[in-house]
């Protein structure tokens, strides 16, 4: 009899347990097709959160391009090829942003670019994008060049002391890339040694840690509540935005007090332009959010991908050599190489762009989310959908490319040898509305900083070190994929 009563209690248990997965799997009608859900949790289990882009992959191959899958609650739409991410990000309807807890948590609120929608998020990523690109297409280009090239002069000279032995760059190349961020913003340098560089510094490394930790979080919001202290370091997240908050708001009471109209021509002078002359969404708050965003967003991943290069050149002396021989071609090692260069610098362009494929810094974006009820190749996407790109799928699509998972700057090289600008199947920054307003500031630099560093030194990796590219995932903004932490030996070339 008890034996009975147990195996009843076990099935009764086991239905009630079938019926909510069912039940917390039901999706909308219409809508694309996918895996069964666990309750409040979704499919979070099953997938590996820190590299959603190979288990999505592993599903398209079941369900197709386009299917959805349960993130928390909420099923989630995965577009999982280059057509499908092009054709949907180019459309208005996907250019909304679901709120996503570590993007929140860090501005307080939507505010800024990347966590707005609508008129507010169109007239302040106008803004910025307009001023990114004016750097590098219009009458800015050679002042921002010069800069550049200062801060990799600074870079070299910093780094010549200590050729010959193994060392981290990582930190070195953090100080060129937020002495840039820093210029853009306010028309002068910081010293790395300041007591204002290192706190700016400090706020971003851990924000950006933080962020990693909570990435989760914005799936799963109840985690927030839950989780303890110890384990989602909330409190320290917290300090940490609040001084980051605290330390834009006196850069913005600073320049304030020294504005004397648009004429510094900086990024906060002419924000500062548009609050005066009272235009729709332009506050001292938005200005602080908008510096905000710049140092974390704009901070961790041009660092990033600086990393990854680094490693991926030590490993590949003979792609290195190249890259070298093809600048002594056109000037020598005393040369600087500058931004016009580009132009005959094909293997090295083709280098830099094989190296962002390769690391694949973003491998599901940042998510995106209908603005409206949209019909998408025969399938219902109701407003409010978030629909998140898998672009790993894109950068290792056997489709575009000839060896997908190799290091292969040929990848980027026509049948002459001729770099290939907007190649298919590559999507660094995104596409269509919500396409990264930094790509051009970001591609500058990037160039300027690789290019002048391969033509002043050699990178060899230390000894004992087994050659392996490996991706690290402790620190980074959750959706940033790292490089394995790792030492290189700069040798100056002779
Ligand atoms: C190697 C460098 C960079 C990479 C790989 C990168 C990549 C990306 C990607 C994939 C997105 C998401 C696009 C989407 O939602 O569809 C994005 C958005 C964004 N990026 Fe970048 N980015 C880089 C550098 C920068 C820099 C230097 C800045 C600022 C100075 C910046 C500012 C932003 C902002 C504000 C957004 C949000 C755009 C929006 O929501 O409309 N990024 N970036």
């Amino acid at each position: 009899m008890i034996v009975l009563t147990l195996q009843l209690a076990g099935v009764a248990l086991l239905a009630v347990f079938i019926v909510s997965i069912i039940k917390s799997s039901v999706r909308p009608a219409n809508f694309p097709p996918g895996p069964l859900s666990l309750p409040l949790i979704g499919y979070v289990p099953f997938l590996d959160v820190r590299n959603m882009g190979r288990g999505f992959d592993k599903l398209s191959k079941r369900y197709g391009d386009i299917f959805s899958v349960f993130l928390g609650k909420a099923p989630c739409v995965v577009l999982n090829s280059y057509p499908m991410i092009m054709e949907a990000f180019s459309m208005k309807e996907f250019s909304g942003r679901p709120s996503i807890f570590s993007g929140t948590f860090f501005q307080k609120g939507k505010i800024g670019i990347t966590t707005t929608e609508g008129t507010n998020w169109e007239l302040q990523r106008n803004f910025f994008h307009n001023h990114m690109v004016e750097l590098v297409q219009g009458k800015g280009t050679l002042g921002f060049q010069d800069l550049i090239l200062d801060e990799v002069h600074d870079l070299k000279m910093d780094l010549a002391k200590r050729v010959g032995e193994p060392l981290p760059v990582s930190y070195r190349f953090n100080v060129s890339i937020i002495n840039i961020l820093w210029t853009i913003a306010s028309g002068r340098r910081l010293h790395s040694q300041q007591q204002e560089f290192q706190s700016v510094y400090e706020c971003i490394d851990k924000i950006t840690q933080f962020m990693s930790r909570a990435a989760i979080m914005s799936f799963i919001p109840l985690l927030s509540r839950i989780v303890p202290e110890r384990i989602s370091k909330m409190e320290k997240g917290r300090y940490h935005r609040d001084r980051f908050l605290n330390i834009s708001k006196k850069w913005i009471r600073e320049h304030k007090e020294a504005y004397r109209g648009n004429r510094g021509a900086d990024l906060q002078d002419a924000y500062l332009a548009k609050v005066e002359e009272k235009a729709e969404s332009f506050s001292d708050d938005g200005l602080g959010a908008l510096l905000r965003e710049m140092f974390v967003v704009g901070a961790e991943t041009q660092s990033t991908m600086l990393r990854w290069a680094v490693r991926i050149l030590s490993v590949h002396k003979d792609v290195q050599r190249l890259v070298q021989d093809e600048m002594d071609e056109l000037g020598g090692r005393n040369h600087d190489i500058v931004w016009e260069d580009r132009h005959k610098l094909h293997y090295t362009r083709a280098t830099i762009a094989e190296v962002q494929r390769f690391a694949d810094i973003t491998p599901t974006g940042i998510p995106h989310k209908t603005v409206c009820d949209v019909d998408f190749h025969g399938f219902y996407l109701p407003k409010g959908t978030t629909v998140i790109p898998n672009f790993t799928a894109c950068h290792q699509s056997p489709k575009y490319w000839k060896k997908p998972l190799d290091f292969y700057p040929e990848h980027f090289l026509d049948d002459n040898r001729k770099f290939i600008d907007n190649k298919e199947g590559f999507l660094p920054y995104g596409i269509g509305t919500r396409r990264c307003p930094g790509e051009d500031v970001a591609n500058m630099a990037l160039f300027l900083i690789l290019a002048n560093f391969l033509n002043t030194f050699s990178l060899r990796i230390p000894p004992g070190d087994k050659r392996e590219i490996k991706t690290q995932y402790e620190a980074g903004t959750g959706f940033i994929r790292n490089p394995k932490a790792y030492k290189v030996i700069l040798q100056e070339r002779e």
